[in-house]
C-alpha cells in the first residue's frame, strides 16, 4: 500500500494516527526534565485541549511536535513516520503539513498582515490572484478586514494575534497546534477563533490546542490532554 495518505480509503485514513508519542521525555540542555512518559496518540481527524497550570509543559510539548526540540528519550511518530530519523531535508515538508500558531505571534515584521498570512500559500507556490480572496475573507472573518495592509508592529497584541492564527489555518494545514491562541482576546473573539479550528478540524485538520481558557474547553465535547509538572494526569472528557 501507498504511504500517502492522499491514497487511502476515507476509512483507513481516519484510522491513521497524526501524532503518537510513546514514553516521550525532554530536557532543555543539561537541565532537568521538563516532559516525562508522555505517552498518547492523536489520532488523524481528532479535537483535543490541552490544559495545566504555567509551566507544566505545554508549550514544550507542541515544540516537539514541530521539531523545533527533539525528546530526550521516547518516540514521537508524525503522520505515521518516526520523527527521530526525519532527515534535516524533509522538515520543511514536514512544517508545511502543520499549521502552528505561536504564543508569541512570530509574525514577520518587514511584511503587512496580508503578507504574513498568505505567506504559507505562496511558500506552496500558489499565485496572488489565486489566493487573495481566500486571504481577504478569512482576515475579514477574524476581524482583521481594515488591516490588511498594516504591518504587525503597529497591531496590538490581540490584532497579531489573530494574524497569526489567519496565518496557521489558511492553508488547511492536516495538523493545527495551537499555543494559548486566545490569549489576548475577549471572549466573545475566543469562542469566534475557536470556530474557525472546529471548521478545520471538520475539513479533516487534527488539531490540538493548549489553553487556559475552561470556559472554551467546556464549551466543546472534545477530550482533554491534562499536564501537571511535565506529566500527563489525566486524559479526560470536559464536562
Ligand atoms: N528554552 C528553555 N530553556 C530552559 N527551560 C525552559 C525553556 N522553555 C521552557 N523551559 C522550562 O520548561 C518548563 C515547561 O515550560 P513550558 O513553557 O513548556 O510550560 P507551559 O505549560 O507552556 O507554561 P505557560 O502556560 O506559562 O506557557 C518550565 O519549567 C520552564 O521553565
Amino acid at each position: 500500500m501507498s504511504s500517502d495518505p492522499n491514497d487511502m480509503t476515507p476509512e483507513a485514513q481516519a484510522n491513521e494516527t497524526t501524532v503518537r508519542f510513546d514514553s516521550v521525555g525532554m530536557r532543555y540542555g543539561r537541565g532537568p526534565e521538563v516532559l516525562s512518559d508522555l505517552s498518547f496518540d492523536l489520532p488523524s481527524g481528532s479535537f483535543h485541549f490541552l490544559t495545566g497550570p504555567s509551566g507544566a509543559g505545554k508549550s514544550s510539548l507542541l515544540r516537539l511536535i514541530y521539531r523545533a526540540e527533539r525528546p530526550s528519550r521516547g518516540l514521537i511518530t508524525l503522520f505515521g513516520r518516526d520523527a527521530s530519523v526525519l532527515p534535516r531535508d524533509a522538515l520543511p515538508a514536514l512544517r508545511r503539513r502543520i499549521g502552528v500558531v505561536f504564543q508569541d505571534f512570530r509574525l514577520l515584521d518587514h511584511l503587512t498582515v496580508f503578507d504574513n498570512v498568505a505567506l504559507p500559500l505562496r511558500v506552496a507556490g500558489q499565485a496572488r490572484a489565486a489566493y487573495a480572496e481566500d486571504v481577504a475573507e478569512l482576515l475579514a472573518w477574524v476581524g482583521l478586514g481594515d488591516r490588511m495592509d498594516a504591518f504587525p508592529s503597529t497591531l496590538s497584541g490581540g490584532e497579531q494575534q489573530r494574524a497569526a492564527i489567519a496565518r496557521a489555518v489558511i492553508s488547511k494545514p492536516d495538523l493545527l497546534i495551537a499555543d494559548e491562541p486566545t490569549g489576548n482576546v475577549d471572549p466573545e473573539m475566543a469562542r469566534r477563533l475557536l470556530r474557525l479550528f472546529v471548521e478545520l478540524n471538520r475539513l479533516g485538520a487534527t488539531v490540538l490546542m493548549a489553553t487556559h481558557d475552561l470556559t472554551l474547553v467546556n464549551s466543546l465535547n472534545a477530550p482533554v490532554l491534562e499536564l501537571s509538572d511535565g506529566r500527563l494526569v489525566g486524559k479526560v472528557r470536559a464536562a
